[in-house]
This record gives C-alpha cells, structure tokens and sequence, in this order.
C-alpha cells in the first residue's frame, strides 16, 4: 500500500512545555512553498530517519534534538512525487531555536495549529497530536445503568480523554438513548466519545464523531463516500486486515482500531495479528492507529514504538463491572 519509491523525510514537532509547537514557513520558491511546515528534510541514502531528524534541525534551527520520539509515519502522493514523512515529537533539546536558513519561525499553541496552512500530507500529523494515547471501548453489558457506573468511574481516573461507545447486542433506539447520556457524562470529563452506530445515531446523540465496525466500513467503502458528520468531528473505523485497512483510508478516517494484536478473552477465536504485522498494517495506514486486543496501558510504549498512536481496550481500559466474556 505504501509506494514503493517514496522520498523519505524525518521530520520534528518541537513543544516546548506549554505546549506550543515550532513551525516555520517554507521558502516560496519550494514545492508547497509559502506554507507551513515542521522543521526537517530529506532523509540521506543510508541514514536513519532520527539521524536525519538531528541533522536537518541542527541545519535548520541550530538546535540538537535531546527527546525525540515516534509520532507517525505517513505517505503522500503529490503531484511532484510521493514523500513519506517520518514524525517525531521533540521535548528537549540543547541551543535555541533560530532559522537558520532566513525562514520565518513561530510558536503556535498545539490546539491553534489546523488555522494554519500546512501541506496536505500534514493532515494526520495535525489529528495525531489532537488524540490521546489510549481509546477506551465500553464493554457489552446488558444493563446501560452499569455502563454508565463504570464509565463515570473510568473517566473519573483522569487518564481516559476518548471513548468509543458499543452496544452491538442493543436496538438503534437504546444505543441512542444511552449515547445520551454517555455524551454528557464525557464532555463533562473533558474526554470525546464516538458511537458505534450509524452516523444519524451518532449525530442524535451529540456524539464527536461515529465508530464504524467492519460491517458499516465496508458499506460505506461499497458508496464510496465518507460519512457525513460535522465539522471536526471524528470518523474511526475498526481495521483487521489489509483490505479493510484500504478501506478505511479510503474513506479519509481520522483513526482506525487495528485488532487482534494480541490474544483477547472478548474474542477467543481470532487469531492475533501480533506486533510485527500491526507494525506493517501502522505504517500503510496514513492515519493514526490504535493497537487492540488484550492490550493495557503497559503496552502503550510498545505500540507507539511500531508506528501506532497507543492502545484501544474494554477490559484493559475499564474501571467498572460489567467486563464480561
Ligand atoms: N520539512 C517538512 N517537509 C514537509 C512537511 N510536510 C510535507 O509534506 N513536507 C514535504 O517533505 C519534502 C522534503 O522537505 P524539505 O523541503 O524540508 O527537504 P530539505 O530540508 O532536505 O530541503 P533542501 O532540499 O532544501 O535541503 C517536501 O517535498 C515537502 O513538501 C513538513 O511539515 N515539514
Ligand atoms: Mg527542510
């Protein structure tokens, strides 16, 4: 999926700790000149991407990356050519930043940064930082009461910002009237909430956004349309293989589940995917993923360290009752 002779790139989001982020603005005589852009460039033959990351930022910024890890990998096609930016984020470094090259810095705060004219292959990174590293999916339980208990304690910890809500055994007028109370209850924690259901569902609820499963992905891939939701709000979809993976970027996801990773009690059966083919499925993926399948909060260093934005779970994430088989 990934095109085969693509112009590697490493490139920094540099924060600093308010969590305002470096951007500069290309050279209007550059491809996608005048916009703005993370400081990096052109991975050389035989260098590592994070070689070139220190290279291109002491070229550029005068600055020695100390931090750096692991955001995103993404492949673009422009009309020029494809390029495939290898993303890091950049928490400490020694000397202070100037360009070097006459182009013109600024500091923009995280949240301000899609006001700013990027290039298109910067899409994913810009979603990337907007989401957390953990995805909580709300367990199958048969009484909304006790979803919502468990809920409310999970999101009471602090460490929960995005959940998907599931009921898959339920009617499209109990999943809505639980959604109901589930977007409140979020919004109030600071945390965004998807609905696995239809996207009118999702919509009802006043839900950030729809959770497709495999089923709706692939209806909406057979359309060929991304489903209507507003305006920065979330389209995510739960991935398993390679074709579903095609269809989900299709669609233009924000994010997509890659599930098994790992062997899961919700799912005997599967067969898990394990990290190496996550790792694969990650980087064709030109969007953030989140790595599912008996996987916690341990896990998240591992997934972010082949490619994925961290961990999806029910029962790895849940702090209530109602975890069952
Ligand atoms: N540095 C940087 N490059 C980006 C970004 N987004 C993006 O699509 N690119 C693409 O990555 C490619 C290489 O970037 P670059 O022009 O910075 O390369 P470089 O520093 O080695 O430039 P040079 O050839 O002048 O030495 C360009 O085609 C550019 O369009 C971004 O946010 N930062
Ligand atoms: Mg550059």
């Amino acid at each position: 999926m990934t095109a085969p002779r693509c112009l590697d790139v490493a490139i920094g989001v540099i924060l600093d700790p308010s969590g305002a982020c470096l951007v500069a603005r290309r050279p209007r005589d550059l491809p996608q000149g005048g916009r703005w852009e993370f400081p990096g460039g052109k991975v050389a033959p035989g260098e590592s991407p994070a070689r070139a990351l220190a290279r291109e930022l002491d070229e550029e910024l005068g600055i020695l990356p100390r931090r750096a890890a692991p955001l995103i990998t993404v492949a673009h096609d422009y009309p020029e050519g494809c390029v495939r930016l290898h993303v890091f984020t950049v928490h400490g470094y020694a000397g202070s930043p100037r360009g070097r090259e006459g182009q013109p810095l600024r500091w923009v705060p995280v949240q301000d940064l899609p006001g700013l004219e990027f290039p298109a292959a910067n899409r994913p990174i810009l979603r990337a930082l907007s989401l957390p590293d953990r995805y909580l999916i709300t367990p199958d339980h048969p009484d909304p009461e006790a979803v919502l208990r468990g809920l409310a304690r999970t999101l009471e910890k602090g460490t929960v910002r995005l959940v998907q809500l599931r009921a898959p055994a339920w009617t499209q007028a109990e999943v809505l009237a639980l959604a109901r109370e589930a977007v409140p209850l979020c919004h109030r924690h600071g945390a965004r909430i998807l609905v696995n259901a239809d996207p009118q569902t999702a919509a009802a609820a006043g839900a950030d956004g729809v959770h497709l499963n495999g089923v709706r992905l692939a209806q909406w891939a057979a359309k060929g349309a991304r489903p209507q939701v507003g305006d920065g709000q979330l389209v995510a979809a739960s991935v398993h293989d390679a074709d579903s993976l095609g269809q989900a970027r299709g669609l233009g996801c924000d994010f997509v589940v890659i599930s098994p990773v790992a062997p899961t009690a919700t799912h005997p059966g599967a067969r898990p995917l394990g990290w190496n083919r996550f790792a694969e499925l990650a980087r064709a993926a030109g969007c953030p993923v989140y790595a599912l399948g008996g996987m916690t909060p341990a896990h998240i260093p591992r997934a972010r360290a082949r490619g994925g934005q961290g961990v999806a779970g029910i029962r790895g994430l849940w702090q209530g009752e109602g975890v069952g088989g």
